[in-house]
């Protein structure tokens, strides 16, 4: 480890972030009473710009109205490039609620986009005497958003979860493809006529979980367009799980158990993390940094991956507990 200890992400549950659009009211009910841990009300890409200003004042009345439970409850404004997006966050924290946990800043491009976020932000909570500071969330969706992610990730004491945003991420990028996450067709090698395929978005997934984890914030998979495919949903889920993402979005209901379920540790999982420890402590009051456990190495180190799975094991029966 450096000198400079990993500080640790937000010690809440973010397996699924439901998606709705802010100008389709009648879903706010059914997203409250989802079993997602994060609902993001959308201002942004699902709401035509004629709609944009109904929208607000829609997502600013169920804020305070809809009985969201102990989910965590967010708003992705619209861009820095709009028009928009300064009149989303001052009417957001003038009008709405307390009960507004965060909002989600779409395609930041490096971390002054963040700095303009909070001036802004702090500057209404200072004027109205908000008793709650607002976490933000970002996406990462673009060329300049994955050039700078590290010094995103460190921007603003407010950042609590970064995502990738695969759809406007591929645009930006030029990717020669119109699907929103998963595999790609074209994506693949070939070797004595047999093609196997490679994950395009795994360099990015890559560079976020770094950059987040280094900073102490939450990495987060972004949307799978194609919610009839159960099967790609859940490989793409697996990946990200594997290489330390702590949830993944839902833009259709059907994604929301395959998301928590994923993104929750099975009890085999648990029950091996647990005697990992447990051999650990063992091996360590007779003196040793290492042992073996099923047939296989465990040292210091594996305390470390174990303690990953027990305490989201622990949040999730906190939650349950709730
Ligand atoms: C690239 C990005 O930026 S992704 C993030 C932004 N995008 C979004 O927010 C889109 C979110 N999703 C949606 O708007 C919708 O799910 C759509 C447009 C994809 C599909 O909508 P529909 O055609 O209504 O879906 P469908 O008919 O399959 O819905 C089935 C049921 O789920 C409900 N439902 C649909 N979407 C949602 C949702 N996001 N949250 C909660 N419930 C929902 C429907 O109301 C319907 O309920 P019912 O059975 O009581 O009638
Ligand atoms: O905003 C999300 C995306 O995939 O684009
Ligand atoms: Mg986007």
């Amino acid at each position: 480890m450096s000198f400079r200890l990993q500080p640790p992400a937000p010690a809440r549950l973010n397996r699924c972030q439901l998606f709705g659009p802010g100008s389709r009211t009648q879903l706010f009910e059914k997203m409250a009473g989802s079993a997602a841990d994060v609902i993001n009300l959308d201002l942004e890409d699902s709401v035509a710009p004629d709609d944009k200003e109904q929208a607000r004042r829609n997502v600013i009345q169920a804020i305070g109205d809809v009985d969201w439970g102990n989910k965590t409850l967010s708003v992705r404004i619209n861009g820095l490039d709009t028009p928009y997006w300064y009149r989303d966050v001052v009417d957001l924290l003038e009008q709405a609620s307390d009960r507004l946990d965060s909002i989600m800043i779409p395609k930041v491009g490096n971390a002054s986009d963040l700095y303009a976020v909070d001036a802004l932000v702090t500057a209404v909570e200072r004027a109205r005497g908000r008793a709650k500071p607002i976490a933000f969330e970002v996406i990462i969706e673009s060329a300049a958003g994955i050039s700078h992610v590290e010094e995103i990730a460190a921007a603003s004491p407010r950042l609590q979860a970064m995502s990738l945003g695969a759809a406007d991420f591929a645009a930006s990028m030029g990717m020669a493809t119109t699907g929103i996450g998963g595999t790609q067709e074209n994506y693949y090698m070939a070797r004595e006529g047999q093609k196997y395929w490679s994950d395009p978005w795994h360099w990015a997934q890559a560079a976020i979980v770094a950059a987040c984890r280094t900073h102490g914030v939450l990495p987060v998979d972004g949307p799978f367009g194609d919610f009839s495919d159960a099967e790609g949903f859940r490989a793409q889920a697996l990946r990200s799980a594997t290489l330390g993402m702590v949830g993944k979005w839902a833009i259709h209901p059907s994604q929301v158990a395959l998301a928590n379920e994923i993104f929750s540790p099975g009890e085999k999982a648990v029950t091996e993390a647990r005697e990992i420890l447990a051999a650990m402590e063992e091996a360590q009051r007779s003196g040793a940094g290492a042992a073996v456990y099923k047939g296989r190495l465990v040292d210091i180190a594996s305390i470390r991956q174990a303690q990953v799975i027990v305490r989201q094991a622990e949040l999730i029966a906190a939650e349950a507990a709730h």
